[in-house]
């Protein structure tokens, strides 16, 4: 019998990619629901696409418009809609496995749903880790779920350990590469656009996850992400720019040995590593051949001057309480007002600085502490924005 996915976050970058590749397989996986924010008519015809079972958007008001635009396409498929109805299909009981590719703290209470239910759980949003935090990880061993991560370098770190034993692990260092973003050769970063900075060299992403590779606090997240994914202390995490995003990441062993992963810059292969784990299926990625490089692979030391934000992520672990929901919070606030055209792009990283240091909170005991702490980081950032102290 064919096994089945929801996805969350289907009308995105990342459930585009996962539905393409679930196409690849039919009769070995089928789809169950297809979860979105609000775009009712993307997420009706990505349904009829894949013949998903039902359809649910975060957005309660946009229930009626999701109904009528699955009537208009004539089909049956179930539909729903609020926050407790995307719980649901992360926790749903039929699922085989759940893709939790929302964008941003949004995906936060389906990765718990998820977590609880012991769901195996792919996922690509990384914003609920980096929030989650020890929480996440102890909803995850106490409800059983088994976590296969979908972000490119936690992937390739993943597969990267997968011999290694406990004591191995311990020793081991971390290497997260980087790409660079559009901006890794430009001096001067007063004056970055939203459209230069919603341009990434490598990836075609979502627009959040575009800017946050352009100031690098794409890194930073991705930094804390590794060290709940993998229970491994701050210090032994490193990044390195590698701007033909080939190597995904790698771990460096005690004995000299680098085990990566490397490959053409494509999602669907992460997607397919963690749907088929421990086995391997067919992405739809092309394959990488070494004697067809275009260009020479390259390694160097990121730029903490010009991208401070990477800085943050080591800070905000060693600050511990609730800063790392202050930073992902202050982030979200403030990469939506750069969207929005209401600050610059240095402007960015000003906030998240600020926010880091005027807003010290004490370690969330459950999930409405992680709101709350996370609401209190948006209003912080929006007052600074409105008082005209970030522009
Ligand atoms: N894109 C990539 O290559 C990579 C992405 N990631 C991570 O994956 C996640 C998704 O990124 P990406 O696909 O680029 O983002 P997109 O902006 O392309 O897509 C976001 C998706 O989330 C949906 N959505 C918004 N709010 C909710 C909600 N409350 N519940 C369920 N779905 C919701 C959107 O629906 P709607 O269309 O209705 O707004 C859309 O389907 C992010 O956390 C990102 O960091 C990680 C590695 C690589
Ligand atoms: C594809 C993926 O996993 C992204 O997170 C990607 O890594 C972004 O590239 P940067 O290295 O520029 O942040
Ligand atoms: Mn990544």
């Amino acid at each position: 019998m064919a096994k089945k996915i929801n996805i969350l976050g289907a009308t995105g970058s990342i459930g585009r990619s996962a539905l393409d590749v679930v196409s690849r397989h039919p009769g070995e996986w089928q789809v169950g629901v297809l979860a979105a924010g609000s775009r009712a008519e993307e997420l009706a015809a990505a349904c009829e696409a894949c013949g998903a079972e039902a359809a649910v958007l975060a957005d309660e008001s946009k229930l009626p418009e999701l109904q009528a635009a699955l009537k208009a396409r004539g089909l049956s498929t179930r539909a729903a809609a609020g926050e407790a109805a995307c719980c649901e299909a992360a926790s749903d009981p039929e699922a085989d496995a759940v893709l939790l590719a929302a964008s941003g703290a949004a995906g936060l209470p389906q990765a718990f749903a998820a977590a609880k239910a012991g769901k195996r759980m792919l996922l690509a949003n990384k914003e609920s880790v980096v929030c989650g935090g020890a929480l996440l990880q102890q909803a995850i061993r106490e409800g059983g779920a088994e976590l296969l991560p979908v972000d490119s370098e936690h992937s390739a770190i993943f597969q990267s350990l997968a011999a290694a034993t406990p004591a191995q692990r311990e020793k081991a260092v971390i290497w997260l590469t980087c790409s660079g973003g559009p901006f890794l050769r430009r001096m001067d970063l007063t004056g970055v656009t939203v459209e230069e900075a919603s341009t990434h060299p490598r990836w075609k992403m979502g627009r959040k996850i575009t800017v946050d590779s352009a100031t690098l606090m794409n890194k930073a997240l991705e930094v804390i992400e590794a060290r709940w994914l993998f229970d491994i202390p701050p210090e032994r995490i490193r990044v390195v720019i590698h701007p033909q995003s080939i190597l995904h990441s790698g771990v460096a062993f005690e004995d000299g040995a680098v085990m990566a992963e490397l490959g053409v810059p494509d999602m669907r292969t992460p997607i397919a590593v963690a749907m088929a784990w421990p086995e391997r299926t067919e992405s739809g990625a092309a394959a990488l051949d070494f004697t067809k490089l275009k260009e020479p692979l390259t390694f160097e030391a990121p730029d903490l001057e010009r991208f401070p934000q990477l800085k943050l992520a080591w800070e905000a672990l060693e600050a511990g309480g609730s800063a790392t929901i202050v930073l992902n919070a202050a982030n979200e606030a403030a990469v939506a007002a750069f969207l929005d055209r209401k600050i610059s792009f240095l402007g960015i990283g000003r906030a998240c600085r600020e926010a880091l240091s005027g807003l010290v909170l004490p370690a969330p005991k459950s999930l409405s502490d992680i709101y709350a702490a996370d609401r209190e980081a948006r209003s912080f950032v929006d007052s600074l924005i409105c008082s005209g102290r970030i522009s």
